[in-house]
């Protein structure tokens, strides 16, 4: 069997000012209350739940250009930065509940403080890279990969809330997932900085396996590297994950979705997950919302090592 984990923290991170809709914050519980801590505590590795950071709402946070509660966001992300590189430190692999994907700022910095040769795998039906120049909404939510890419330094602006961010990723250490919703400008820099992705119609042509094994050929054939997950819900089809802030449909099935995670595990090289963008309070019903986060623990689990083959008993030893 793979590389099991050797311990896993959870860590909540209860935050919506990254965009506009409310409700976001309450991702952490709904995907607590579908069973998370239970469900992985069944793969016989020790849980660590350190529960939710709390997040301070700054008063006084103007716009900066159309950009919202940019001090709220940086402040957010340097807490959760921290957080992350101690778990990341202690030893753990690490889960983090979002939250909306401004969240990854924070994760990804913090865990690149720990693991400076980090890769980074997005899961998403969007790029989420633009910059404060080029994003149509303005929200931090769809910037999060330029705080983060060295190539991207002259282009973004001096965000009040982000001086403590400095550039650590290379282009060439991101790989896109299901992207089907990229905007002009994000669609731009993807293009000029040469990143690897695979849109939903290429993982038509190609198969989920295809794109996999390219992947992980594109990022871990020179070295082996640790990964880091960051998995936006809004990846896999609405019929699946409906209560998220921007569904897009065409999204990923339930299978190749789990495909992407369990062979994320088998490299034994998973180090941080963000789960992020469940909205409950976006569910048109109560199933809806349970699906969603029902989906959530499916992805994580299966990103920790629960199989679909099942597994042998533990070993027993039988006195008879
Ligand atoms: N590209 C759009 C939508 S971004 C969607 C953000 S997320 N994190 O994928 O839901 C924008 O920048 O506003
Ligand atoms: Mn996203
Ligand atoms: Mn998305
Ligand atoms: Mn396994």
């Amino acid at each position: 069997c793979q590389s099991r984990a050797h311990s896993v923290a959870v860590l909540g991170a209860p935050f919506s000012k990254g965009q506009k809709r409310g409700g976001v914050e309450n991702g952490p519980k709904a995907i607590r209350d579908a069973g998370l801590i239970e469900r992985l505590s069944h793969l016989d590795y020790p849980v660590h739940d350190f529960g939710d950071l709390s997040f301070q709402h700054l008063e006084k946070d103007e716009p900066y250009m159309h950009v919202p509660f940019p001090r709220t966001v940086g402040r957010a992300n340097k807490l959760l930065s921290g957080a992350v590189s101690n778990a990341v430190g202690a030893g753990h692999t690490t889960i983090m509940l979002g939250g909306d994907h401004s969240l990854a700022i924070g994760s990804v910095e913090g865990h690149a403080k720990q693991r400076p040769d980090l890769c980074l795998i997005w899961v998403d039906a969007h790029a989420d890279i633009n910059t404060p120049f080029t994003s149509p909404s303005g929200n931090l939510h769809g910037q999060s990969v330029a705080f983060m890419l060295k190539e991207l330094q002259n282009k973004m602006p001096e965000l009040p809330g982000f001086s403590w961010v400095k550039p650590f990723l290379s282009a060439k250490d991101l790989v896109y997932i299901g992207l089907r919703d990229v905007d002009p400008g994000e669609y731009d820099i993807l293009k000029d900085l040469g990143v690897q992705y695979f849109t939903m119609r290429d993982i038509d042509r190609l198969g989920i396996q295809r794109v996999m094994e390219v992947t992980f050929d594109h990022l871990l054939s020179r070295k082996q590297r640790p990964i880091h997950l960051s998995f936006d819900i809004d990846a896999m089809d609405p019929s699946l994950a409906p209560a998220t802030g921007t569904p897009v449909n065409g999204g990923l099935t339930y299978r190749e979705g789990i495909w992407i995670t369990e062979e994320i595990h088998n490299t034994g090289l998973l180090s941080v997950m963000d789960l992020v963008e469940v909205n409950p309070d976006l569910g048109a019903s109560r199933e809806a919302v349970e699906s969603t986060a029902s989906m959530a623990v499916d992805v994580i689990a299966s990103a920790l090592g629960q199989t679909r083959e099942g597994e042998r008993t533990a070993s027993r030893t039988h006195s008879f």
